[in-house]
């Protein structure tokens, strides 16, 4: 699914009105409809006093629509306009008197605190008071109904996005955003939902469909692209009945240091539960007994070093190489690495350790093989690309190094974003048991096991996000959120593929019944 931006959205909604012969009103009573079916699929006619909070714009507009079905069909509800201005939009002016034609309860105009209602706990407030138009920062009484709004224990939805959060750019005031239980969205997520400091104020969405021009959507370039299970879907390689052990690939996992050698053993089990045909790791002289006894499956090399890693000699070519997990920066590594670099024909993942010597030996950024997958948590990330004034410079100092340096870059977070050129992708998988001491760890192996198999850089950087997250709530179901540990996540790999078709089995199932 693609994220597009403000800018966009609106120009869809120009195109499809001239290109389908519809008016902007039409389209104002489609989302206003979707919305009410959705209220009124689970409210069932049931008497709780709904609260509909309008703006003056078009998502005011949308609140009428919905405030105007709910008196229809006989709801509870109250309209209050947010008299803020009166440059009203055209649809919403037309929606105003729709209302007064099905009711004598008219909307409530509020000019000031004064007129702000009295609100139950268990009564239900919708947010309609600004929608994508949002271009400043509410304020005065206006900010002040927001946070009167929060205030309430009701249960909040909000139409299109909480009023006060722009679609994709920073918050200017996160004192004047509506606190929304749930989130409707028409046609696409905004990208703010997917952004730690944004992404909070959204804890659920659903997105409903209004019919936007098909053609413009999918040839637009979008802000980002959503990796659901869809995506993921599309993205798995079947195995070949006649496959044998070196069709899928031989990683090569160089990793550890003293006291760190349990970053080797979490991402070559993750390399082998991934498919990964062969795997071997390559670890100081002091991770050799801990290898074979942890991972007996793993073929084993160690440098000539006791306790870290300082020249890298292979016997084999491998087919994907994941580098740099608990290896430390000594020079002896660093050194190591730039060998590794220069020499290396396989795709290569980047990780955790060897993202810092980069970062502290920028000349080595220029010896990367093309294509390389970095994945660097958010301090790893910094100290690469430079400091970020919010989430959103975050991504675009993020794309531009991907670009420029030809690699692929994985920002973990709660919503992993892969970049690539000037491309971004977000896994939808994963919950807050993953932040925990290895998972990145095991989110490298997985990455180098795909490429062995032949998965193409990006697809496997994607892919594996999507697995390594739904693996973790694969775990959640025996564990919950504390108790998940990396090895975890490492022992619900497989249950996270087979879950990638559970429903279509299911689904067959129905068919042939
Ligand atoms: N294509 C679609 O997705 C459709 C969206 N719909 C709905 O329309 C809104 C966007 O409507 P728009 O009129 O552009 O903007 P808003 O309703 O968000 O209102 C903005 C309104 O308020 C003024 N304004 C902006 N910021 C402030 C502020 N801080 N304080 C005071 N006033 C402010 C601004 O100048 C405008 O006048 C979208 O979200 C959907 O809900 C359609 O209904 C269907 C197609
Ligand atoms: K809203």
């Amino acid at each position: 699914m693609k994220i597009f931006s403000a800018a966009q959205l609106h120009e869809a909604d120009k195109i499809t009105t001239q290109k389908h012969n519809i008016t902007q009103l039409d389209l104002m009573e489609r989302a206003g409809t979707q919305i009410f079916n959705w209220l009124h699929g689970r409210m069932q006619g049931a008497q709780v006093p709904v609260h509909i909070f309008c703006g003056i714009g078009n998502n005011g507009g949308d609140g009428l629509v919905v405030g105007r079905m709910l008196h229809e069909h006989g709801y509870n509800v109250k309209i209050y306009i947010a008299n803020f201005t009166d440059k009203r939009s055209k649809c919403f002016l037309v929606n105003y008197d729709r209302v007064k034609d099905v009711t004598k309860n008219w909307p409530t105009l509020m000019t000031s605190e004064e007129d702000f209602p009295e609100i139950s706990p268990e009564d239900i407030i919708i947010d309609a008071l600004f929608g994508i138009g949002l271009n400043r920062p509410p304020e005065g009484w206006v900010k002040k109904l927001i946070q009167y709004i929060n205030s309430t224990k009701s249960f909040k939805l909000s139409i299109d996005i909480p009023s006060g959060m722009y679609a994709d750019k920073a918050l200017d005031d996160p004192e004047a955003v509506v606190r929304a239980n749930h989130t409707l969205a028409f046609q696409a997520p905004k990208l703010s939902f997917f952004l730690p400091e944004t992404g909070k104020f959204v804890p659920y969405f659903e997105v409903l469909e209004i019919g936007l021009d098909p053609e413009y959507l999918h040839t637009t370039e979008p802000l980002a692209q959503i990796i659901a299970k869809p995506e993921a879907q599309q993205f798995y390689k079947q195995r070949e009945k006649y496959a044998h052990k070196g069709t899928y690939g031989h990683t090569l996992v160089i990793a550890g240091s003293y006291g760190k050698i349990g970053a080797a053993v979490l991402s070559a089990k993750a390399s082998y539960k991934t498919g990964s045909g062969l795997v071997t790791a390559f670890v100081p002289e002091c991770g050799y007994t801990v290898l074979q006894t942890a991972v007996p499956e793993a073929m084993t090399l160690t440098d000539k070093e006791d306790d870290l890693i300082t020249e890298i000699k292979l016997d084999f070519e491998p087919s994907a190489i994941a580098v740099g997990m608990g290896i430390g920066t000594k020079a002896e590594t660093v050194r190591a690495l730039e060998k590794l670099f220069t020499t290396t024909k396989s795709p290569m993942v980047i990780d955790a350790d060897a993202l810092n010597c980069i970062s502290e030996n920028k000349s080595l950024l220029e010896k990367l093989p093309e294509l390389s997958i970095l994945t660097p948590h958010p301090g790893e990330l910094k100290r690469l690309v430079g400091d970020w004034k919010d989430d959103f410079e975050k991504l675009e100092k993020t794309k531009a190094f991907a670009k420029q340096h030809n690699v692929i870059i994985i920002v973990k977070g709660a919503n992993t974003i892969v970049a690539i050129e000037n491309r971004l992708y977000i896994n939808t998988t994963g919950n807050p048991g993953m932040a925990t001491g290895g998972s990145g760890d095991v989110l490298s192996g997985m990455i180098a096991g795909l490429l062995s198999q032949g998965y193409d850089p990006l697809i496997a950087s994607v892919f594996a996000a999507y697995l390594h997250g739904s693996a973790g709530n694969q775990a959640t179901h025996t564990l919950g959120f504390e108790a998940l540990t990396a090895s975890d996540i490492v022992e619900h790999i497989g249950a996270a593929f087979l879950e990638l078709f559970a429903m279509k089995q299911e689904e067959d199932k129905n068919k042939n019944a």
